[in-house]
């Protein structure tokens, strides 16, 4: 008997660790490192994922329970994944169970029991069986692979569907057999019968004898049975297509079910209900592209990226590459590559840019060899995409952040677009960043990431500039003109100020209303952004731009509404909300609220009869809304394109030859370092949007502080300028990328007493790290350093009746800060469970509110 280490589904500290249990012999052969089990934990049933495989020594002092039973057949995680996850419950202080979950499909998460029943991949393994050969295969027979695997086959097809314990008692012995078949398509694993929504069946008919048989009974038909000949002999045609759905035979041949029926009572043929995989995109058809001819730009970064995949070697690219460079042209070809290996491509890209468009460019060169994870898919057709992967029936898997964790066994290319984006972080546990996991993934597997942006992180950009951070050091290629040779378009930002002085209270300048008027005109298109992050949270002034912001953390303060007054999230400081501008006694002081619908509104006030898409959480919460409106964009049904964030990325019309920003300033001034960044690469994206093709674009951004360095930058398309500056801030203000941070969470339901245990952390904290001999402040001249601000309230101070505070930790060099930080969450355990206490930790955090 083996020993199996198990991680049990029971997310509490105490639990996270394995746990042993014995293997059962007719379990044997069938656990793997991976596998998920059932096993008896305390009183009851939990499930688990199995770690690792040891032998029993047999110094076991006390009885180990055994496993109970076996959830899957083919292990729904590799090794290697095991290992991944290991890896970033350490990375992200995050508990080892809650690491591997996310890794599995929701559908696998449930208690259903599986059963097994004949895949669709049939044909070739039925041709030589003789259907109604009645010898079953017998214990203890030797008796060749090819016999077992008939008979398996038989006796799954004869039950239709078999519970997979029956199956391993059954055939105890061919666990690696039947992993092949199910592996092959030949046999699927499927949820219990109970959950028919699951599963989708299809009506199909097949052959009930075999070819030969068949073509006999062809040769002998009467004259008179003209139909049922006809059927036959397609099906004969079609022979390596069975079982083929009903409704095409009915459809091909013109011919009745009745007429189906007579042969199946004949005994000739069978109807039978089989699984298929559903298709999000089926239906569509995408139009096939061929490999375009490289511009030199594109040439060059090809032939750096390609060198290493050839190789075989782990490597991290950072491709910085204008809007409209073609960056996808030179994913798509690197991935051409891949396939030509023999390996597989992960394609990550931000949820929001998940598009039609997106998915058409990978469907349109590779058809379906593309599967795509899309979050707005039903579980089960997320689990049939991620089966399709784990079988190898596609090459390429494009998704938003979790399909990092797409099961491939021969990875060789994983690809990051808008490699800046926050939703690659996730913001529940476990807190990983799909951009770390992908260089870790790479590795295990000698494989290439490619990290592409037009505003490339400052973290991904610094490292590639330094070279000093040595577990994450890409190489920066770069592509700084558009592929179609247009120029990027040009950028004039308009002073609102200037607007409110001349008596314009609209929210559009004259500016823009101008350029409105004439794409009208012309029949061409707009994109409108409103850049609703952060909204009706800061103070501004609209006569000098003037926003409150911190004496000593350099972000601004946000208002808080029931108090009157503002506060910084990064220390604490507070002051009362003004009256009047401090700087220029203005009474236009205002904390900042405008949403798309108002602007909506105002367009359809200011031009009767234009037409309006409207694109934001509201008119997008519908599965395939977000889709629908881009394509009545597409198809010119619309002359403006109004929305949040989501109409700022990949889109590419090439009628659009005016963008205008509503307020460029309005994330400026959120309380978070990254704000001037973010802003930056906002504009950047969505200028990228006018003039990629023959138009040439104009964009307006209107601001009420055009000085700010991050709009004049973008404004001029200065990447490398905008990183300077910025890098010069977060060196003053010792900000990532120059050290790293942790934010951790407090929360409890009395306030008194969160705040003592709180104050208790942090004062523990700072004990053990100058214990450890660590400084106590971050200098800007040492290599280590740990530092600890707070604890203050957290931005939102009470989520369900819970209030909650948080400290900043600050860190850099050979300093344990995220064991430290985790030791001393657990230090605190007692707390946590006499007094109800809970301590989050997120490790490299995005948000900060
Ligand atoms: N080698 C090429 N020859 C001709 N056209 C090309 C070539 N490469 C790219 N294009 C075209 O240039 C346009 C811009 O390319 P693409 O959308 O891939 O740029 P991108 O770098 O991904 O831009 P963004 O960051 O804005 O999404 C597209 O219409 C694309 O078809
Ligand atoms: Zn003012
Ligand atoms: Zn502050």
């Amino acid at each position: 008997m083996e020993i199996a280490k198990v991680i049990v589904d029971v997310p509490v500290k105490e639990t996270d660790r394995p746990f042993d249990y014995l293997v059962p012999e007719s379990m044997r052969e069938w656990i793997e490192i991976g596998s998920r089990v059932g096993v008896p934990f305390g009183h009851r049933t939990v499930q688990g994922f199995v770690i690792d495989l040891v032998p029993r020594t047999g110094e076991e002092t006390f009885k180990l329970k055994q496993i109970q039973e076996l959830l899957d057949i083919v292990p729904p995680l590799s090794k290697d994944l095991v290992e991944l996850a290991e890896w970033m419950s350490g990375r992200y202080a995050s508990n080892r169970i809650l690491s591997l979950q996310v890794m599995v499909p929701t559908a696998l998460k449930g208690k259903a029991e599986r059963y097994i029943s004949l895949g669709d991949a049939l044909d070739g393994q039925m041709a030589g069986a003789q259907p109604d050969d009645e010898v079953l295969f017998v214990w203890g027979e030797e008796s060749t692979t090819e016999k077992v695997q008939q008979d398996i086959i038989r006796f799954v097809k004869s039950r239709g569907q078999v519970p997979l314990q029956q199956l391993s008692r059954k055939y105890p012995n061919h666990a690696a057999l039947i992993k092949k078949l199910l592996l092959g398509g030949v046999l699927l694993e499927s949820q219990a019968i109970k959950d028919k929504l699951n599963k989708k069946t299809m009506k199909s008919v097949d052959l009930a004898v075999d070819i030969a048989a068949a073509q006999e009974a062809l040769a002998s038909f009467p004259a008179k049975a003209q139909r049922q000949k006809e059927i036959l002999t397609f099906l004969l045609e079609m022979k390596e297509l069975l079982p083929m759905p009903m409704k095409e035979v009915l459809s091909t041949l013109q011919v009745s079910a009745a007429t189906i029926k007579g042969l199946e009572e004949k005994g000739l043929i069978v109807t039978e209900d089989v699984e298929v995989f559903r298709d999000p995109y089926q239906g569509r058809t995408f139009k096939a592209t061929e490999p375009l001819v490289l511009t030199d730009e594109q040439k060059l970064v090809y032939d750096n990226i390609n060198g290493r995949l050839q190789e075989q070697r782990h490597g991290v690219f950072l491709l910085h590459g204008v809007t409209g460079s073609g960056k996808t042209e030179v994913y798509l070809q690197t991935i051409q590559q891949c396939i030509e290996q023999d390996r597989q491509a992960i394609v990550l890209v931000p949820e929001i840019a998940l598009t039609p468009q997106m998915v058409e460019r990978f469907k349109g060169r590779f058809g379906d060899q593309v599967a795509v994870m899309h979050s707005r898919l039903s579980g089960g057709e997320r689990y049939d995409e991620w089966r399709k992967i784990r079988e190898g029936q596609v090459k390429v898997a494009i998704g938003a952040r979790s399909a990092v964790f797409a099961p491939f066994s021969r990875l060789g290319l994983i690809i990051m677009d808008e490699e800046h984006e926050t939703s690659y972080k996730q913001e529940e546990t476990p807190k990983y960043h799909a951009r770390d996991v992908a260089v870790k993934r790479a590795q295990q597997h000698q494989a290439v990431v490619v990290l592409g942006s037009a505003t490339p992180s400052l973290e991904s950009y610094y490292a590639a500039r330094s070279q000093s951070n040595d577990d994450f050091a890409p190489l920066l290629l770069e592509m700084p003109t558009r592929a179609l040779g247009n120029k990027l378009p040009e950028v004039r930002i308009v002073d609102m100020r200037e607007e409110l002085k001349d008596g314009n209270r609209s929210m559009f300048s004259r500016a823009l209303h101008k350029g409105l008027e004439e794409r009208l005109e012309r029949g061409e298109q707009t994109v409108l952004l409103l850049n609703r992050r952060g909204y009706s949270t800061f103070v501004m002034c609209r006569s000098c731009g003037y926003v409150a912001g911190c004496p000593e953390c350099d972000i601004s303060l946000t208002y808080h509404q029931r108090s009157n007054n503002l506060r910084c999230h990064y220390c604490g400081y507070a002051e009362a909300a003004p009256e009047v501008c401090p700087d220029c006694g203005s009474e236009h002081i205002r904390y900042f609220g405008t949403g798309t619908q108002r602007v909506e509104e105002e367009l359809a006030k200011l031009f009767p009869g234009i037409r309006v898409i409207r694109m934001d959480v509201d008119t997008t919460t519908e599965k395939g809304a977000h889709e629908k409106l881009l394509k009545q964009f597409r198809e010119k049904k619309a002359d403006v394109l109004l929305g949040t964030q989501m109409v700022a990325k990949g889109l590419d019309f090439p009628d659009v030859t005016l963008v205008g920003v509503i307020t460029a300033d309005s994330a400026l001034n959120l309380p978070d370092f990254r704000a001037a960044e973010k802003t930056f690469q906002l504009l950047t994206q969505v200028a990228g949007r006018a003039g990629r093709h023959q138009l040439p674009g104009e964009v307006f951004v209107q601001s009420y502080t055009p000085e700010h360095y991050s709009i004049g930058h973008a404004s001029q398309h200065d990447y490398v300028s905008f990183v300077r500056e910025e890098l010069l801030h977060r060196r003053n203000l010792q900000y990532p990328p120059y050290c790293r941070l942790i934010l951790v969470t407090f929360s409890h339901e009395q306030l008194p007493v969160l705040i003592r245990l709180a104050e208790n952390y942090t004062r523990i904290l700072k004990e053990k790290a100058n214990a450890a001999g660590w400084l106590g402040s971050l200098d800007r001249f040492s290599n280590d350093a740990f530092d600890v601000l707070g604890p203050v309230a957290s931005p939102i101070p009470r989520i369900k009746n819970r209030y909650r505070f948080q400290c900043m930790i600050k860190w850099r060099g050979d300093v344990d800060a995220i064991g430290l930080a985790l030791a001393t969450a657990r230090r605190m355990d007692d707390d946590v469970q006499a007094q109800k206490l809970l301590i989050s930790l997120d490790v490299d955090p995005q948000m900060l509110m």
